[in-house]
């Protein structure tokens, strides 16, 4: 293995009447796109500023580039963060901004100033730098921060929700020249967001974050299709729960009984019946029909929200339990899905994901 560019080790963060961050490892390698997620909270932003050293941690080791970074302080890390609020100088032009860590550094007026030059034209900001921040628009506000930042050129670049003041379509187009950025300087970025569009579009790997401890790591589809564990599928949330009970070991698949009915699950390994066989079926992996005669679990159809061109169904079935369910438009018009439409719940058994049991892995 080689070394971790950034390694977190038994990191722990107690503020006096908190337990922010508890405990977490965490290796990134040179390059990556790491985004860290979860609810509201959860230690992403105190995680951060452990990165950044705006935090000192209380416990464990952060290791930059092989090296302890317990007792450096920020200005000696060279690990510049990006936040919502960008945090720019009102009394400073968008070239003295840009320059600004360059002044911290020493660097000579000349140099400065070049440099900052450049970082706003590969922003697109050319002809911008005499302006005060307050005749910029949001989204170019949001450039100078990060030109701000990479203008030393760091080898890590620390985002904290850079985008959500942003409305959805500048959202996306900052999203495109970050993931430019990010492959044309080939550093490494980590990127705190809620958003998990963000996450999605852009990070190699994520990470879920749920308490202070970290709940799953791994490439987007991974943590999409093969939750970790009953949090993260939920958080993920085109996710449909089923809590049941091991009742038999079938061929690489497990029988699992549950409230709603009994159901095969695939499985690497066999579990004693009895056990725990809490498995995910994903929305968009649900076949509804409307033959109620047919097999399947039966539901009533609650209501409808539309994301883009696909819809999500909220269906109740009997019990209370409430699924989830992701549908094109021509579907929900072919077995006119409306509210209080009775319909069957069916899926393929190879695509339900049984959830590892606690304390293991899959
Ligand atoms: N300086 C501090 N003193 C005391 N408690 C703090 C301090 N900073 C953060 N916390 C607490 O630590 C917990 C984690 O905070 P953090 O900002 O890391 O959460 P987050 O996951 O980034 O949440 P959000 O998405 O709301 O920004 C919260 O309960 C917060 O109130």
């Amino acid at each position: 293995m080689p070394t971790p560019f950034i390694a977190l080790d038994k990191l722990d963060k107690r503020y006096p009447d908190h337990h922010a961050v508890k405990s977490i490892d965490l290796d990134i390698e040179a390059g990556e796109f790491i985004a860290i997620m979860g609810p509201s909270g959860c230690g992403k932003s105190t995680t951060l500023r452990l990165i950044a050293g705006l935090d000192e941690p209380t416990d464990g080791d952060l290791r930059i580039g092989g090296d302890s970074m317990r007792g450096v302080p920020a200005f000696q890390r060279n690990t510049p963060m990006v936040w919502q609020s960008l945090a720019l100088f009102p009394f400073l032009t968008v070239a003295e901004n840009v320059a600004f860590p360059l002044r911290m550094q020493k660097v000579g007026a000349a140099e400065r100033r070049k440099r900052a030059l450049e970082w706003l034209d590969r922003l697109g900001l050319a002809g911008m730098a005499e302006r005060n921040i307050a005749q910029l628009s949001g989204g170019q506000r949001q450039r100078v921060a990060i030109a701000r930042a990479l203008v030393t050129e760091p080898s890590v670049l620390l985002l904290d929700e850079p985008l959500s003041a942003l409305d959805a379509h500048l959202r996306v187009r900052m999203q495109t020249e970050l993931s430019r950025l990010h492959r044309e300087l080939g550093i490494t970025f980590v990127y705190v967001t809620h958003a998990q569009s963000e996450a999605f579009a852009l990070a190699d790997r994520i990470v879920i974050m749920s308490e202070g401890h970290i709940q799953q790591v791994g490439r987007p589809q991974d943590v999409y299709r093969a939750p970790a564990n009953a949090f993260v599928a939920e958080f993920m949330g085109m996710n449909n729960l089923i809590r049941g009970e091991v009742r038999g070991n079938d061929e690489g698949m497990l029988e699992v009984g549950s409230t709603l009915g009994n159901f095969r699950v695939p499985t690497l390994t066999t579990r004693p019946e009895g056990s725990r066989g809490d498995f995910v079926i994903a929305a968009d992996r649900v076949v509804l029909a409307a033959d109620m005669e047919g097999p399947g679990i039966a539901g009533t159809v609650l209501g409808l929200e539309f994301v883009g061109s696909t819809q999500t169904v909220f269906i109740e079935i009997e019990g209370g339990t409430e699924f989830r369910v992701q549908k094109q438009q021509h579907e929900i018009e072919a077995l006119d899905l409306v509210p209080g439409r009775q319909v069957k719940l069916n899926w393929d058994s190879r695509h339900a994901w049984l959830l590892p049991q606690p304390g293991t892995t899959h």
